[in-house]
């Protein structure tokens, strides 16, 4: 977004890294309402106190021109500042053709600089400045800074002789910037920074060369900024690009548009293939978190990153706080929304209100049940829109983990249960967005349209679920057995469908009564525990229609 206040300097571009007053002025011109505007930065309902550049590193760029890599802070009125990563070239030719190029989103303002007048743009959209990352990638280059250095690491996924690829930027607005290189490679610039690697580069870097799974985009390398006594700030990732058409959120709408058909016809039908395609996810998840499962070896110990670990303590008590913190919040911003929900998400609010004590109850039995099953890195973030349909098969995409979370508890080791929970809701929230939101179905009455919705998610989750279990054989040391697997798919439903709520009630408040339905399905089957078995749940009975019973794990 162009700014129309005309900013000046004497300093010129190539003399600008090392002048600190011009950056201040930057940051109190063209920066904050360009920013502002763009899709990866968080903080813009926020109360921001100011920006100020922290770092400045310096790349050239092949024409002898300069592009600078901005270490943006944001200060807000409450809590921690963020850092943003803002790569800025500054184009001065008056040449209209490439001033053209540039979308108006990738424009930070006009800008003279010792007399001399141009344009401040996101370098992201400048060809120049993609070629040289991407060349410093290939080449494992180190480019030292004053504040450290930036490491360009390849990795296995980025081949031999693709040196010279053309560029692009995606235009897909999301939390961080896309761009792809001859059709082979995407290179995921990160917009806010932590100062610890990227999960991502973690779990990517890990599945690509300690295993054997490939339904994920295979590693090409990262970009990292290393300072002495300091921890890494990661700055990119380049991956295989995976062809693909949709993701399988898309794909399940597509089968959902199929089975609403027969819905006012009062015909219940799913398409065979469908089954064989949730099979397939069920399937790929179970064998992404076999890739994750590294126990030890002859005694030899793996990377204690990836070593599995049991339900410790430490483990239980972080669990635990979590989740009475993200109940809180979450009570507290249904109880300062109520009003603007539908009749029936505040009927289900209700219910979700009364059940407090038996959530919290059921929460505290976590800290004492015995259980033998063993945790690992997981996905974190598993949904359908994670995940790409190929021409006949699946990519797991999106490493980052739950936005919501700090870096450090993104690397905390789950069950794996956790990811299948967080599929399992998508399936749920994949059925009821389309019927409850779709206008075919407006004339339909909403018990009939609860009753079928249900019945496709339950043939959908205990394939998903059976196909999953069935990677694994009995018995498999990540999971002991029925009463466990069931007692943590019940945690991390809740968990997720908790922490969903807030998502819609702050994004999309029309969904609301999705999550709020996902919570009030556990409840259920909390309450069926206590009736079967007065208040103790040692043995927890599989989820409504189960196939599980027929499993032997
Ligand atoms: N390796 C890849 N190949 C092709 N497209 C990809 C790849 N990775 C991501 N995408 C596309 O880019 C979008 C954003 O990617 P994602 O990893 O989810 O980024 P973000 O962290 O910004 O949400 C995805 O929804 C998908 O459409
Ligand atoms: O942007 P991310 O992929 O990191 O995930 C966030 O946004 C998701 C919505 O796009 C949100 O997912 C929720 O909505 C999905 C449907 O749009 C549904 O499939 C998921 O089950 C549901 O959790 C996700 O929670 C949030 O972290």
């Amino acid at each position: 977004m162009l700014s129309n206040q005309p900013v000046s300097s004497t300093t010129a571009w190539s003399s600008a890294a090392t002048d600190t007053d011009f950056w201040t002025m930057l940051a109190h011109t063209l920066l904050p309402s360009y920013v502002n505007t763009c899709r990866w930065f968080a903080g813009k309902a926020r109360q921001q106190t100011g920006f100020s550049v922290q770092t400045i590193h310096s790349l050239d760029l092949p024409d002898g021109d300069l592009a600078f890599l901005l270490i943006l802070e944001a200060s807000y009125a409450d809590g921690v500042p963020e850092n943003y990563l803002l790569p800025v070239s500054f184009l001065t030719k008056p040449d209209a053709a490439v001033r053209a190029d540039i979308p108006e989103k990738g424009r930070i303002g006009e800008l003279t600089l010792d007399g001399q007048r141009g344009l401040l743009i996101d370098a992201i959209y400048d060809e120049r400045f993609r070629e040289v990352l991407f060349t410093a990638i290939y080449q494992n280059q180190t480019i030292a800074q004053p504040n450290g250095q930036l490491n360009f690491h390849r990795g296995k996924g980025l081949e031999e002789g693709d040196d010279k690829l053309s560029s692009q930027v995606l235009p897909v607005d999301s939390s961080n910037s896309a761009m792809t290189f001859g059709d082979k490679y995407f290179l995921k610039l990160y917009r806010k920074l932590f100062e610890e690697t990227n999960p991502e580069v973690d779990m990517v870097a890990f599945l690509t060369d300690e295993s054997n799974f490939t339904h994920i985009p295979a590693f090409g390398g990262s970009i990292i900024w290393k300072q002495p006594n300091r921890a890494d700030v990661t700055l990119g990732m380049i991956q295989r690009m995976v062809p693909n058409d949709k993701d399988s959120w898309m794909q399940t709408g597509d089968y959902l548009n199929d089975f609403l058909y027969g819905v006012p016809q009062r015909m219940f039908a799913i398409r065979e293939d469908v089954f064989d395609k949730v099979e397939l996810l069920g399937k790929r998840t179970g064998e992404m978190h076999c890739a994750l499962y590294k126990p030890s070896r002859d005694g030899i110990p793996t990377d204690t990153a990836f070593a599995p670990e049991p339900f410790t303590d430490e483990y239980r008590t972080f669990l635990i706080k979590r989740f009475e913190d993200l109940l809180e919040r979450r009570y507290a911003l249904l109880i300062d929304n109520y009003t603007k929900l539908d009749p029936l998400a505040q009927r289900l609010a209700w219910v979700f209100m009364e059940a407090k004590e038996m959530i919290e109850t059921f929460i505290a039995d976590f800290r004492t049940r015995p259980l033998d099953s063993l945790r690992i890195r997981i996905h974190g973030d598993y949904h359908l829109g994670q995940v790409l349909a190929t021409s006949s098969d699946f990519v797991i995409i999106d490493f980052e983990g739950e936005p919501e979370s700090t870096i450090s508890e993104r690397k905390i080791k789950h069950s794996p249960l956790k990811d299948v929970a967080g599929m399992i809701r998508s399936y749920h929230y994949a059925v009821s967005a389309k019927l409850f939101n779709s206008t075919e179905t407006d004339n339909i009455d909403p018990d009939h349209l609860q009753r079928v919705s249900d019945r496709w998610f339950y043939l959908i989750r205990d394939t998903f679920l059976d196909a999953y279990l069935d990677v694994f054989g009995a018995p498999h040391p990540l999971f002991k057995n029925n009463s466990e697997i069931n007692f943590l798919l019940l945690i991390y439903l809740l968990e997720k469908a908790v922490y969903e709520l807030g998502y819609e009630i702050s994004y999309r408040p029309a969904w609301v009564k999705i999550p709020l339905k996902g919570i009030i399905d556990v409840v259920r089957e909390i309450e069926k525990i206590r009736l079967s078995d007065g208040h103790s749940v040692h043995d927890v009975p599989m989820l409504q229609t189960g196939l599980l019973q027929t499993k032997g794990v």
